[in-house]
């Protein structure tokens, strides 16, 4: 669908809260990000059986994402909270972005469950069931640095994003992004992941100060698009169908790039911090879309916090280099953003395109024996912990392994 003419229109970012304790620009040193919410055990199961043990929590892929993706000049700060039993400290991500350790609390972790039939998933039913095992402390308003920040992403997994926290990170940012999956979720008495309706949460009254909620399919009917899009742009992403933007005043459909699905694991948390570094990079909110879409599809091509080969990330950010018109107005460390799709945003989608079918060329020339591959378990790749024995739905690639959908 083509942007309505209100696609022009210019949205103000959030608004300051009554008791402005930030003036617009305040503090705001070079583009520093603030990422809230907390790192996590994940563990993949296809019917009864573990096939993998991974690195997860939003905070890990949003993290990968913009340290990868971010202009040169761009950087990042993490607030994300651990148990003493966490087993991922020395993979990239949590290396390079430390969380706190808490002493009493385990680490959250997460039972992913893929159904064994390798069923299709479909936008509004997905095929994962995800519970919650253990959770770590919440994040405090205490617990963010007392300092600003250019822009925020709240992406809490478990609850551990406290409305309060949350306010305090719009008084911190001068434009917050916020995964719906931080404010939605409850979780019945055996974990089961279950959704809330966003209106009838304390998050709903910070809505009109936040520039960006992003929810999955699954997760939209609880936002309650209609009204949230009144209050701040809302993203909705349509798993391999790419994403649609809804504003007051229009929306529009922003398309899919190619990839060889192995695990869905980080899909929605890779696009929010490609579209977050699209926004960095002078991209109005159409076109940064698709850097979105473009990260969403890497992650699906990988198991756990995927790996970016160097050549690829080159690649993209020269295309970013050349083609971003740099219109200090749609920056996210500037004043307004737009949802116009520029005159280059075709282009954009080709060129990324060719780098994704590039990317899944490799992956199928790297994995080729997919009906029974299995190969040894070993692996140089951090974040993945192990992967249980031989499993004809894995097999060993170069940069990890995949599990075959
Ligand atoms: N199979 C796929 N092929 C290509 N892109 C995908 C695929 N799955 C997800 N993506 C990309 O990742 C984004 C987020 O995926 P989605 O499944 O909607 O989120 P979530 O992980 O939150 O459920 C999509 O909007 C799309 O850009
Ligand atoms: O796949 P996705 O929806 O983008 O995000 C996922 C969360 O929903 C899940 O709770 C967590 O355990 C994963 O590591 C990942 O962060």
């Amino acid at each position: 669908m083509s942007p309505s003419p209100a696609s022009a229109a210019a949205m103000p970012l959030a608004a300051e809260p009554d008791d402005t304790e930030v003036e617009a620009d305040e503090g705001v040193k070079g583009i520093e990000g603030l990422v809230v919410g907390s790192y996590c055990h994940d563990v993949l199961l296809r019917g009864d059986r573990v096939v993998g043990e991974t690195l997860g929590g939003a905070a890990a892929f949003v993290s990968n994402v913009l340290d990868a993706a971010s202009p040169a000049d761009a950087t990042l700060s993490v607030v994300s909270k651990v148990g003493p039993d966490f087993a991922y400290a020395t993979a990239p991500a949590p290396a390079r972005h430390r969380p706190v350790v808490c002493a009493s609390s385990p680490t959250t972790s997460f039972h992913a469950r893929f159904s064994s039939d390798g069923g299709e998933a479909t936008a509004h039913a997905p095929d994962r069931q995800l519970r919650r095992v253990h959770a770590c402390d919440p994040i405090y308003p205490s617990d963010l640095p007392d300092r600003r920040f250019a822009y925020g992403l709240a992406v809490g997994v478990a609850g551990e994003v406290l409305p309060e926290t949350l306010d305090r990170m719009i008084r911190l940012c001068r434009a917050v992004l916020v995964d719906a999956q931080a404010l939605i979720r409850a979780f019945d008495d055996g974990g089961a992941v279950r959704h809330v309706a966003l209106e009838a949460t304390p998050y709903a009254r910070l809505l009109p100060r936040v520039a960006f909620l992003k929810a999955s399919s699954e997760e939209a009917p609880f936002v309650g698009v209609e009204v949230a899009r009144r209050r701040c742009c809302v993203i909705v992403t349509e798993g391999r169908d790419g994403c649609r933007l809804y504003w007051d005043g229009g929306e529009a459909r922003v398309a899919p790039f190619p990839a060889v699905q192995v695990d869905p694991t980080g899909a929605g948390d890779s696009f929010l911090a490609g579209f977050a570094s699209g926004l960095l990079w002078g991209l109005s909110a159409m076109d940064a879309a698709l850097l979105g879409n473009f990260f969403g599809a890497a992650a699906v091509s990988q198991v756990g916090v995927p790996t970016f080969n160097p050549k690829m990330l080159q690649a993209v950010k020269q295309i970013l280099d050349e083609k971003a018109i740099k219109r200090p107005c749609t920056r996210l460390n500037g004043n307004m953003f737009t949802f116009q799709r520029s005159n280059m945003h075709d282009v954009l989608h080709t060129s990324l395109q060719e780098v994704a079918r590039l990317i899944c060329e490799q992956k199928q020339a790297s994995c080729p024996a997919t009906d029974n591959g299995a190969s040894s378990p070993a692996t140089d790749n951090g974040d993945i912990r192990s992967l249980g024995d031989v499993n004809p739905l894995i097999c060993l690639s170069q940069d990890a392994y995949k599990i075959i959908t």
